[in-house]
């Protein structure tokens, strides 16, 4: 019998994220706004600076009066957030500081260190140039401007930017809640003084990270048995649970014990994708709970080698999640260049994500070499990885300098 085509990684992104509505907006403090995307964009509620303001200790003058050797009088003081009240008079001076705002009358800021002071006097030493160290109202931006779009994932910078635009809190989109549900009788909590027969479950780990990563509230659902009825059962629960996402994890290959895709099925799940072009990570699978009304469940059932849960939830949960949230820009793949450090062999029909090393850079770009040994089940070779070295399916042997393209793990 022949096998079943595999579907393209690249095609099941987009059959993924096509599925992917925006969740609801709520609105949130800043303190709990980083990392956040923008439900709607965020206008200025104030001009700033409000007025104009000295960037410099120094002295507010007109420009025409300070000149190389001009004897100024100091009428008064201006200070952050305490203006002088008048305007400078002809042939007058007020002392300013940085960030107070600049008297009616004066036009440039003479630095302190360009003055020498004798008394309620100042000698000029350094000529005034109109508008100098003067930072204009609404150079920064104005009332009604937009300052960030909305679909932008907000930064420690951003919330600073917010908080001078006068607004307390921001409207962002619901984070999205995501099920993680392990399969595997071999499975033990790490820490428990498991058997030596015995697996240690560690995918939940890696695949919370990531959706954290992508800014989810994540909820561990517990390991399922490999029995029918139980699986059904965890299942179901997860089904009936609100979540945005249920992950799977193991149970998802052809031997005996693989029974969720048969759960999932029997449980109402409609699966669109079953096995992907993908190394690692051939029998992902996804699709979801329809819902009666409004959003319903998606699922994504990752296969259970520990390389190839994480390089999933890499590929597609991510960026799942974040589209889910109305990010801007989420699209395809985001593949960085890079070059070959070593000679490569002739890909077969899967596309391939090689745990690398970054040995070098030439020119600012990468120098990537593979791990020796790509076995999806090794976590030490994956934690030690910089980057995933990508090979497209039936990509040709290639040689040590030539280009390639690299998926970089950050973090
Ligand atoms: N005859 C075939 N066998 C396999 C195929 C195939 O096409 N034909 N595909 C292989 C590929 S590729 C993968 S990947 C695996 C995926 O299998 P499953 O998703 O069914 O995963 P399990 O069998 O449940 O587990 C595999 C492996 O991973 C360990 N595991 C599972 N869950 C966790 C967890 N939460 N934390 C840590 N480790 C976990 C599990 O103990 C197994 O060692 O199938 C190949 N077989
Ligand atoms: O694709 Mo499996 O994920 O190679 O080990």
């Amino acid at each position: 019998m022949a096998k079943p085509a595999l579907m393209p990684v690249e095609e099941a992104l987009d059959l993924l994220l096509s599925q992917a509505e925006t969740l609801p907006a709520e609105t949130v403090p800043l303190d709990a706004a980083l990392g956040r995307v923008l439900a709607a964009p965020v206008v200025a509620g104030r001009t700033t600076p409000g007025r104009d303001v000295s960037a410099m200790d120094g002295y507010a003058v007109r420009a025409g009066d300070a000149t190389l050797g001009a004897v100024l009088e100091v009428a008064g003081e201006s200070a952050a957030g305490r203006p002088y009240p008048g305007t400078v008079p002809p042939g007058g001076a007020v002392r300013l500081f940085t960030g107070a705002v600049v008297p009616d009358g004066a036009d440039a800021v003479v630095i302190q260190e360009d003055t020498s002071r004798d008394g309620a006097r100042i000698h000029i030493n350094e000529a005034a140039t109109p508008g100098r160290h003067i930072r204009k109202a609404g150079g920064d931006f104005r009332q009604g401007e937009t300052v960030l779009k909305a679909g932008h994932r907000l930064t420690a910078r951003d919330l600073a930017l917010v908080a001078a635009c006068d607004l307390a809190q921001v409207e962002v989109s619901r984070r999205p809640r995501v099920g993680l549900l392990s399969t595997g009788d071999e499975l033990v909590r790490p820490g428990m003084g498991a058997q030596a027969h015995q697996v240690i479950l560690s995918n939940i780990y890696a695949v919370g990270g990531v959706a954290r990563q992508a800014g989810a509230e994540v909820t561990d659902r517990g390991i399922l048995p490999d029995q029918m009825e139980a699986t059904r059962e965890g299942i179901r629960a997860a089904r009936d649970a609100g979540l945005d996402v249920l992950v799977t994890s193991g149970g998802a290959s052809v031997g005996d014990h693989d029974l969720v895709a048969p759960a999932l099925t029997a449980e109402g799940a409609a699966l669109a994708v079953h096995k992907i072009a993908l190394r690692p990570g051939k029998p992902l699978m996804f699709g979801g709970f329809p819902a009666a009304q409004g959003i319903g469940t998606h699922i994504l059932g990752l296969p259970g080698n520990p390389v190839s849960a994480y390089v999933c939830a890499l590929l597609f949960l991510h960026p799942l999640l974040r589209r889910m949230q109305g990010e801007a820009g989420i699209g395809g793949l985001e593949l960085v260049a890079a070059e070959l450090a070593v000679d490569m062999k002739a890909n077969d029909h899967r596309m391939d994500f090689m745990r690398a090393e970054i040995v070098g850079r030439r020119a600012g770009i990468p120098l990537v070499r593979p791990m020796p040994v790509q076995d999806s089940s090794m976590l030490s070779l994956l934690a030690r990885a910089g980057a995933l070295l990508v090979r497209r399916p039936h990509a040709t042997a290639a040689k040590a300098g030539e280009p390639c393209e690299i998926l970089p793990l950050e973090d």
